[in-house]
């Protein structure tokens, strides 16, 4: 039967990778402060693992991309293994800028390797990128030879290479690198893969100013990401003349680590980091280049790659690739920066209220600033069923500018709860509002119908003492336009007393918010009444208004409670 192995069977199927021994490893206690150099093989790496690999146009697209927002290092083919790939690179030499350099890969095979140089010709900047399986599995079971025999291919390659590019004098006009990968460094004994790096070094004869690029893969991820580490330092602390070397890594993430074997491969010594955009790659993909580059940026460091429009980065992603970014996809996965849970919002929403002044982003729930990498405010708080009163007041205060009190936060939130359970899903933004706006009658063919709403016609308020004010005025109500007259110590307590004398209902304002809203000539008066109105039971009621003159808000806030009670049936007219 297949299926999982019972425990026996486990023990003897798979076996635990061996620990390296490196008593006195050092990157534990090392902290990264600056951007390793970037290289980006989504179009070799990336483009050789989709089941659709990218058109000619869309490696174009994808390399201006890359271009665009700062890589310097680009491994754009396997030249040897098509046209399309020798064309494309051709493209790439074309029109690479000047400070690009242009990486095209090969394995150790003479004839493709003559090929591959002649794809890079009168290149300005290219690295000639070699490899060869160290490990003893691939030895044994891919190529049935020696360890020997795998470091003379590898030194007679080198050699083939530098004789075709830097000691030619035809090739005199590039500025040429040299970059060699035991591939699958990361299950090869580690004495083994020095002594062929050893070799290789020997054979191409680097210098401080144009080092060696030893790239040492986890071609499979095998073990944790401590083990990577500690390989990495193994290998640059036992190497010689480490000035003349760039230690480059490439690690995959079939065991879901690649970020953090990146990071603390950093931390023991590495250069250099290989990877894609978005983690595309074989199998479980290579290691995610935006997710490390935003991790250094999150930690205060310039990962000098240009993420500010994110958005352009995941269209191009997705579109080239035909491989949709994980809802989840750190930084820029769709959902990453929403919160719809209750306290993450009134948490949130706080952070924003009292974000400090220095600058420093400190927001709870937000490792990132949205803004930084090109999103809005706007998709940071969204609400459905999980949601509390502090994410729809966000919403209202991002739409309308409406910083509603905390009672009628709580009020509203009892609204949005039951809508969000009547539909089952999200309220999006523009739903919120709208329900708000209904509500609290704020809907301009709310205020415009004169059927079933008290509609504020016109009105005076004078003061017949010093201490005491008159309201007189005409509401619609039914088609039917009512006068009324009240006294108070104000536009509200008169008002009060005019819907009294008219209609023998009395209003007890309970609780008085205002605040301004917009700028300049478009400034306004928002206004929140808490009101509480006694029957049978005592029954309390927010209304909203919102008018140039604040006089005419408060009114048309205590229409609004008016407007309530009489939809709510609570009281009849
Ligand atoms: C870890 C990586 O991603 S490495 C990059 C892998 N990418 C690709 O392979 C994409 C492009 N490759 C191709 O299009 C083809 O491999 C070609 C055109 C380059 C070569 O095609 P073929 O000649 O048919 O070889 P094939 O693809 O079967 O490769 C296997 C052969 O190469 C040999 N080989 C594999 N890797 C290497 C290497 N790094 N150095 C030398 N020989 C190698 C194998 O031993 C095998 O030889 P054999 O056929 O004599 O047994
Ligand atoms: C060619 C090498 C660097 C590679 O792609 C790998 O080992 O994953």
């Amino acid at each position: 039967m297949v299926g999982m192995c019972c425990n026996s069977n486990i023990t003897r199927k798979y076996k635990p990778f061996p620990p390296v021994n490196l008593p006195n490893r050092q990157w534990p206690s090392k902290t990264l402060n600056k951007c390793p150099r970037w290289l980006s093989t989504d179009l070799r790496d990336g483009n050789q693992s989709l089941p659709d690999p990218m058109t000619v146009e869309e490696k174009k697209e994808y390399f201006n991309k890359l271009v665009q927002i700062g890589y310097k290092e680009i491994e754009v083919a396997f030249p040897s293994a098509s046209q399309v790939d020798f064309d494309f690179t051709r493209f790439a030499v074309e029109t690479a800028p000047e400070d690009v350099s242009i990486q095209v890969l090969a394995p150790c095979r003479p004839e493709l390797i003559t090929r591959t140089v002649e794809s890079l010709k009168d290149a300005k900047r290219a690295t000639v990128h070699l490899y060869i399986a160290t490990s003893e599995l691939f030895r044994d079971v891919v190529f049935g030879v020696s360890q020997e025999e795998v470091l003379e291919k590898a030194v007679e390659c080198t050699k083939l290479v530098r004789s075709l590019t830097k000691d030619d004098p035809n090739q005199q006009g590039t500025y040429w690198a040299y970059e060699f990968s035991p591939e699958t460094f990361s299950d090869t004994d580690l004495d083994y893969a020095v002594r062929v790096c050893e070799a290789v070094k020997e054979a191409w004869g680097p210098s401080e100013e144009n080092p060696i690029i030893f790239n040492l893969p986890a071609t499979v991820e095998m073990a944790m990401p401590n083990v990577y580490a500690d390989q990495i330092e193994y290998f640059c602390t036992h190497i010689s003349e480490r000035e003349k070397i760039c230690i480059s890594l490439h690690p995959h993430n079939d065991r879901g680590s690649a970020i953090a074997a990146a990071e603390l491969a950093q931390l023991a010594g590495a250069d250099r980091v290989e990877g894609c955009l978005f983690g595309n790659g074989e199998r479980t993909g290579n290691v995610d280049l935006v997710t490390l580059g935003l991790n250094l940026y999150t930690q205060g460091i310039d990962p000098k790659i240009d993420f500010s429009d994110l958005a352009s980065i995941i269209d191009i992603v997705e579109r080239c690739n035909k491989i949709p970014i994980h809802p989840r996809a750190p930084y820029g996965g769709s959902l990453v920066v929403c919160a719809f849970s209750g306290s993450h919002q009134d948490a949130i929403k706080k952070g924003f209220q009292k974000q400090n002044k220095n600058g420093e982003w400190r927001i709870p729930y937000l490792p990132l600033d949205p803004a930084d990498v090109g999103r809005t405010y706007e998709a940071v708080i969204r609400v459905n069923s999980q949601s509390g009163k502090g994410g729809a007041a966000w919403i209202i205060l991002r739409s309308l500018e409406l910083d509603l009190p905390r009672g009628l936060q709580v009020a509203f939130s009892k609204v949005v709860q039951s809508r969000a359970e009547i539909l089952g899903r999200e309220l999006k933004s523009q739903e919120l509002v709208d329900l708000f706006e209904t509500e609290y009658y704020l809907s301009d063919d709310i205020k415009s119908s004169n059927v079933e709403y008290f509609n504020l016609i016109d009105y005076t308020i004078t003061n017949p003492t010093k201490d005491t004010r008159k309201f007189s005025g005409i509401i619609s109500f039914k088609e039917n336009n009512i006068e009324l007259e009240g006294t108070g110590n104000g536009p509200i307590s008169s008002f009060c007393n005019a819907i009294k004398n008219k209609f023998g209902i009395t209003l007890e304002v309970a609780n008085y918010h205002e605040h301004s809203i917009g700028k300049g000539s478009n400034t306004k008066a928002a206004t929140y009444i808490q009101v509480n109105y006694t029957d049978d039971e005592k029954i309390t009621r927010w209304g909203v208004g919102i008018h140039e003159d604040v006089s005419q808000a408060s009114i048309q806030s205590l229409l609004s409670v008016l407007n309530n009670l009489y939809e709510q049936k609570v009281i009849k007219i």
